[in-house]
């Protein structure tokens, strides 16, 4: 079994702007592309679980999310960066058409991380999850992920935020070297 990451997006790898759907509004977040790198090398799958409810609101379609992750999935693979999975929620309880669903794959659900688990061979308990919102923290605890990261480059971090999370940091930038630490 291997250990990975999971990855929030918005707020995590990228600024969120809210709903980002437009390469020229994607802004990877400092430090970020670097972090992926190392924690790559450290053996970590890198997984990113993203809620799009903006497809389910109406703001962008599916076709939209999917050519922005085709070139966000190359720009990484440009800087040395495969990553080993994309899993995203297009669903809302209050959304449209066939979207409109109370699924099991909405943060702060655990089904993008279950699904993630199955199809890779992951070991949660060897495993992380980071995210800026209390949903993130939620999806890993139903995924029985063993560490749970806040950030604090998206939506600010709450009471209940710093309680859920095992650690606060800074952003995604620090990460291998908190994982660095843990291991000595
Ligand atoms: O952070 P991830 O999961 O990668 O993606 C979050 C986005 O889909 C958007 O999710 C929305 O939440 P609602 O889906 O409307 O509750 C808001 O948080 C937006 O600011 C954000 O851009
Ligand atoms: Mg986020
Ligand atoms: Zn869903």
């Amino acid at each position: 079994m291997k250990k990975a990451i999971f990855l929030d997006r918005d707020g995590t790898l990228n600024v969120d702007h809210g709903y980002v759907y437009k390469i020229d509004d994607f802004q990877f977040i400092d430090g970020s592309i670097e972090a992926l790198q190392e924690l790559k090398s450290m053996g970590y799958l890198l997984v990113v679980v993203t809620n799009q409810s903006g497809i389910a609101r109406g703001y962008f379609t599916e076709e939209q999310f999917l050519q922005l992750t085709e070139w966000f999935d190359w720009s990484l693979a440009d800087r040395g960066v495969d990553l080993d999975g994309i899993y995203y929620c297009p669903h809302h309880p209050d959304g449209k058409g066939e979207f409109r669903q109370d699924c099991d794959c909405r943060k702060p659900k655990g089904g993008m991380l279950l699904q993630a688990i199955k199809e890779l061979n992951i070991d949660p308990s060897k495993s992380f999850m980071i995210g800026d919102k209390i949903e993130d923290l939620q999806a890993g605890m139903k995924a029985n992920v063993a560490n749970k990261v806040l950030v604090k480059t998206g939506k600010p971090v709450t009471e209940q935020g710093k309680k859920l999370a095992d650690y606060v940091i800074e952003s995604v930038a620090d990460l291998p070297k908190l994982i660095k630490q843990l291991k000595n």
